[in-house]
């Protein structure tokens, strides 16, 4: 059977709570297509982390199927999930976690140390705008500046896919924007799939698809046909 690039085919994830079972993830169904610049959209504790850790291979599922790039991701072992978080899966998280006692190149280069095809290092921070603080530390950029530097450690690895947990979420609005227009940019010109999970639904209008996620389920899916430059979009 043909799959999609993305694909969730009725995925469950539980966490027991006391007495109470709280379905993190409720019968979760949806694809993407290889690259798009998805966004996963929804209010807090809604599922939309649970759903990015389970692609990432950070969290296993209870029950249903994913895939990416046809393999089955929810039937790899421990070692398999090793392998693919190292060689297909590129993170960004809200806070950046650099390495502070490493350069911003040294940061980039750690990534490439454990990835089977990396991209140069100086290449991905160029492509992110930061040719000219390789050698600064952490504690000497700024949150945008920060956020690049773990983009390019991402790219580095020249990952299958992008997935970003709310990477504006400690940044000021109009550094947040810029961030949002790299990675949108990253998506065009170099045709991977990125996903970002935002809380914020005005930027719905800059993805080619939006997963709406509301109590552990899939609300809704819209496709952007044109979707908007994030220049545009404001909120
Ligand atoms: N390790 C865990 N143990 C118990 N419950 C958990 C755990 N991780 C998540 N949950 C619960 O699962 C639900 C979904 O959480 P999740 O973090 O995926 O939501 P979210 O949409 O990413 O929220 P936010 O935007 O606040 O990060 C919430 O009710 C949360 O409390």
């Amino acid at each position: 059977m043909e799959r999609h690039f993305v694909e969730f085919d009725n995925v469950c994830k539980y966490y027991q709570m006391g007495e109470n079972r709280i379905a993190a993830a409720d019968h979760v169904s949806f694809f993407i297509d290889k690259g798009e610049f998805c966004v996963i959209v929804g209010p807090s504790g809604a599922g939309k982390t649970t759903v990015l850790n389970m692609l990432g291979g950070m969290d296993g599922c209870d029950e249903g199927r994913i895939y990416l790039d046809g393999q089955e991701v929810s039937a790899y072992n421990q070692k398999q999930l090793t392998r693919y978080r190292r060689y297909d899966v590129g993170f960004v998280f809200q806070f950046y976690n650099l390495v502070q006692n490493l350069t911003a190149l040294e940061n980039v280069e750690l990534a490439n140390e454990i990835s089977k095809e990396p991209l140069p290092a100086e290449q991905t921070l160029r492509q992110v705008g930061l040719e000219h603080r390789m050698d600064n530390f952490p504690a000497q950029l700024s949150g945008g500046e920060q956020q690049r530097v773990s983009i390019a450690r991402a790219l580095a690895k020249n990952p299958k896919i992008l997935l970003c947990d709310e990477p504006t979420g400690a940044l000021d609005y109009k550094t947040g924007k810029q961030v949002l227009a790299l990675l949108q940019n990253t998506c065009r010109q170099t045709g991977r799939t990125v996903i970002v999970i935002t809380h914020n639904s005005a930027l719905t209008a800059m993805a080619d698809r939006v997963i709406h996620i509301r109590n552990g389920q899939v609300a809704g899916v819209e496709v952007n046909e044109n979707p908007t430059p994030v220049e545009r979009i404001e909120w």
